[in-house]
This record gives C-alpha cells, structure tokens and sequence, in this order.
C-alpha cells in the first residue's frame, strides 16, 4: 500500500535532527518509494530525503524502520539532485509565452516571495538572473544563483517552471561559464563595441565621414520601410550616425551568435542588450540593427534597446513620457516586424510607464528587475534593526562616490534627509525616498563585502542572520512590491 505523508512525518517525528524541526508543508513530494521535503531548523533550511534515493544525496543518514534516510544541507551538490529528481526546480527556457519578468535575486533569499507574485500572473518568472557585474560586487557565483533559486521553488512547491539569465554578459567566457551550468537565457550586452563618441560630433562631422559601403547605401540611403502603419526612413545622416554607433557591435554579436547559438538544438534564449550605453536607441538605429541581424540569420528572442529618458536603477522613469510612448509604439512595431519580444532593462520602480509597456506591446515583453528586490530586503532592516539600518546607511553615505563608478545615477546625497533627524519609526521612509533608494542601490556591493580589520564582515553576517529570521516579512514585501509591477503592467493590456 502506498505510503501517505502523514503517515511518513508520523516515521520521522522520532529522529533526531528532524523531530526538533518544522516541515515545509509545500515541499514534499515523492519519487519512486522517496519522499524529499525541506524543513527548519532554527533558522537552517534544510533537505530531508528518506527511501531508496536518499543515498543520492549528501548528508547526514539515518535508518527508520530499515529505511534509509538523510537530511541533506542546501549545497550545490543536493541543488544537483534535486533537479534531476524534481524537473520543476531546473530552468527550462521560456518558449511560447507572450511575457516574462527578470527577478535579479541578489542576495539569494527572495525567490519565495517572488514565487507568490508568479502564482498570480502568468509571465514567465526568470528567478534566476545576474550580471557579472552583480556576481563580483556580492562575491556569488552563478552555481550559487541557480541553487538559490532551485531551494527556493522547492521549498514553496512552486511548479510553473522558471528560467535562469545570464545578463550582461560580455565575452565568451563569461557566456560558456553560464551555459555550462545549465542557464537558459543569455543576454548578450553589446555596449562596449557601441560607439558613445558619435554622441558627442557634430552633424557635420558625422556627415563628413566615409563609412557607407555601397551595399550600404543601396540597401537604406534615402529609403523607407514600412513597419505595421510606422514608415522608417533613412536620411544620409541616420544611415550614418547608424553605421558608425552600430556597425562594429553587430560583428561581435555575429560571432557571439555563431558559436553560442546557430544551428544549435536547444539552444537557450538569446537577449541582445544595448541599452547600457550613453547612446539612446532611436526607431531608425532599432530598425537598422534589427535589419542587420536579420540580414546575418541572427535570431534574437527579446532585445534591449535604450530608450528615450533615462532608466536608473530603483527609481522611477526619468523624461518626457509623451515622447517615450510615441518611440514606444515604434520600438514594439519594428520588435513584431522582426519577430522579437522588447525587454526593459532597469525596470525597477517604473511605475509612470508600466501601464503604457503593457499596452503598446499588448502583453508581449520582457521586463528586467534586480536592485528594488535588494532595497525591499534593506527596507526590511529599517523596520525590524533600526541600529543595523543606521550603521549601514552611514556607511553607505561614505561609499557613494566610488559605488557610481559602477552604475549611472543622478543623485543629490545632500537631499536625503540626516539620520540624526529620523525617528527609529520613520527610517523605513528612506525606501521611499528616490536619493535615498539610489545611495543604497549603488552601494550594495560594497556594503555587503566590507570587512573590519580583523578580517570579519561588518555587515553581511548580521543581515544574512535578520533575513532569515524576517523572511516572512521580506516575502510580504516582496509580494507587494513585486506585484505592483505587475499589476501595473497587465492594467495596460487587460483594459
Ligand atoms: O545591476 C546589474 O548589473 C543588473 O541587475 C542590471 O543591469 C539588470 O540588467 C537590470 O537592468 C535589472 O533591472
């Protein structure tokens, strides 16, 4: 007769390690004769495997009525088993869905609380998704980003299936590093073969140079392109300027394509990023990199162009949103004529243009968040450790000029308000505050990596610590946070 689970928690209430646990009810499953489930235990998660597969697992065994057993610590190795016992907690590409959202996970905790939203709205969750960029500020690495949030789906027994990003990534070792440990999406970031010093000559100076191959010409000088009811057209100026800001990273993404990509079964999704860049992508620069891939059999599933305005991290949409809706019924016009989806990079907190995404590209596209899942968890600090958040925040002030080499800002530190002025009560206000979102955004690098004299973390072992202990909390954020995008972006194309 089949075993049920009450009966199996009945086996295990006795053994030591476990009885002294609680179980996470949305974790047990079973396989062949194996029942697998996460528990806790103070503030440790950790994996109990009892039955035959057990011995796949690494750990500590026990033996229940001559059943063989382990509880298995959240490592690398068991993350390994669990997706090839679970396919669900194993990326899987996103293939036929009309949307996707990127969920950069930097601290490795938020994937439960993500996982919420994604039971509401059907877009495609990417769980796991960082830069390089991200991995070298927080000391991670990708096996860790991917166990991260392989624990976390099994953990809540969520079963949609996820995908897991490589982003911005830059060279070809950086790309195998990814794909090797299994990531289903590459975003290609172009930006260093993306020419910024074309922004800064003058009309004349961009007339005056010799770059237009006749084929060139033949193919765009003076002509129009219709796409949907948008018609392109390429002034000898645009061609150009186009030639000169695009042509060199087309090549490279050429060869990213080629030996990543073509022809390749099962090849993972492909992101071409060129928004990280001081260039904004205008309609007929979009139109002629897209033209070029498709002219080189490139296929892209999503791409980044960089919009009118600007998109800095964990604040709202900065510029004119008369003239970013205008480009952005052309964007979504040239991305289905090419048959590619739009992505939003930085779309942390932009809740002025969300509803407008939603509409203009009708459900279709692919939205990028990272540092707002970082500042829900500092919120979390501001409410439950307000010494913690005042030490942090100081710190963070002293870091702010070194942390913008790094990322782009236009924050005024000056405008954020002294911590001497804050009540402990009105410090969790500062996530509100759009100076206050970027110091801390910026910063988190250097934050959770530094260290006394003696060589200890000053921070990361004590927030670690808070965020175990308030990951209900931090679920609750996340769920409200998150979801707010969310909602915002599916009121644009439900209406
Ligand atoms: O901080 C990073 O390096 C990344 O999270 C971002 O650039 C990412 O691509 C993004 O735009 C998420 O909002």
């Amino acid at each position: 007769m089949q075993q049920t689970k009450e009966t199996m928690l009945q086996e295990l209430a006795s053994v030591d390690g476990i009885k002294e646990a609680t179980v996470y009810e949305k974790s047990i499953n079973q396989v062949s004769d194996t029942w697998v489930f996460m528990q806790k235990k103070e503030t440790v998660d950790e994996l109990i495997a009892y039955g035959s597969l057990s011995s796949k697992f690494e750990g500590k065994p026990f033996m229940v009525f001559g059943k063989p057993g382990v509880i298995a610590p959240l490592s690398s190795h068991n993350a390994n088993v669990l997706r090839e016992l679970f396919s669900f907690t194993k990326p899987v590409p996103v293939l036929h869905q009309k949307r996707s959202f990127g969920l950069g996970d930097r601290l490795g905790l938020a994937t439960e609380g993500h996982a919420r939203v994604f039971e509401k709205y059907d877009a495609y969750p990417i769980f796991a998704q960082q830069s390089i960029r991200e991995l070298n500020m927080t000391n991670r690495t990708y096996e860790d980003v991917l166990n991260s949030a392989t624990f976390g789906v099994y953990k809540v027994g969520f079963k949609r299936g996820f995908g897991a990003d490589g982003d911005h990534l830059k060279t070809k070792k950086d790309i195998e590093y990814a794909l090797s440990l299994g990531f289903t999406m590459i975003t290609l970031d172009a930006s260093e073969h993306i020419r910024n010093d074309v922004n800064r000559m003058s009309k004349k100076e961009i007339l005056d140079q010799d770059v237009l191959s006749d084929e060139l010409k033949g193919r765009y000088l003076n002509q129009s392109f219709n796409v949907s009811d948008q018609t392109i057209t390429f002034s000898e100026y645009e061609l150009k300027r186009s030639v000169l800001v695009y042509l060199e990273a087309i090549s490279f993404v050429e060869d990213i394509y080629d030996t990543f990509f073509r022809g390749k079964k099962n090849a993972p999704n492909f992101e071409l990023s060129i928004d990280e860049t001081e260039t904004p992508t205008t309609p007929v620069e979009h139109y002629f990199v897209a033209n070029e891939l498709a002219l080189r059999g490139i296929k892209v599933d999503t791409l980044a162009p960089r919009f009118c305005g600007e998109f800095q991290k964990g604040i709202d949409y900065i510029g004119d949103i008369k003239q970013f809706e205008q480009e952005l019924i052309i964007h979504v016009a040239i991305a289905e004529h090419f048959g590619y989806k739009l992505s939003i990079h930085s779309g942390s907190d932009k809740f002025s243009i969300f509803e407008l995404i939603g509409k203009h590209t009708k459900g279709h596209f692919h939205v990028k968040t990272a540092g707002t899942n970082w500042l829900e968890a500092v919120r979390v600090v501001s409410m439950k450790d307000p010494g913690l958040y005042r030490e942090l925040h100081a710190y963070a002030l002293s870091m702010f000029k070194e942390a913008t080499k790094f990322y782009h800002v236009t924050t005024n530190i000056n405008n954020i308000p002294s911590l001497d002025s804050l009540k402990d009560e009105e410090l969790p206000s500062l996530m509100n505050h759009e100076d206050a979102r970027q110091l801390i955004h910026i910063t988190y690098g250097f934050i959770l990596n530094h260290k006394d004299s003696d060589g200890n973390f000053v921070f990361k072992d004590r927030l670690y610590l808070l965020w175990r202990q308030e990951i209900s909390a931090y679920k609750d954020r996340l769920e409200t946070h998150i979801g707010k995008h969310l909602e915002l972006l599916y009121q644009g194309f439900k209406a």
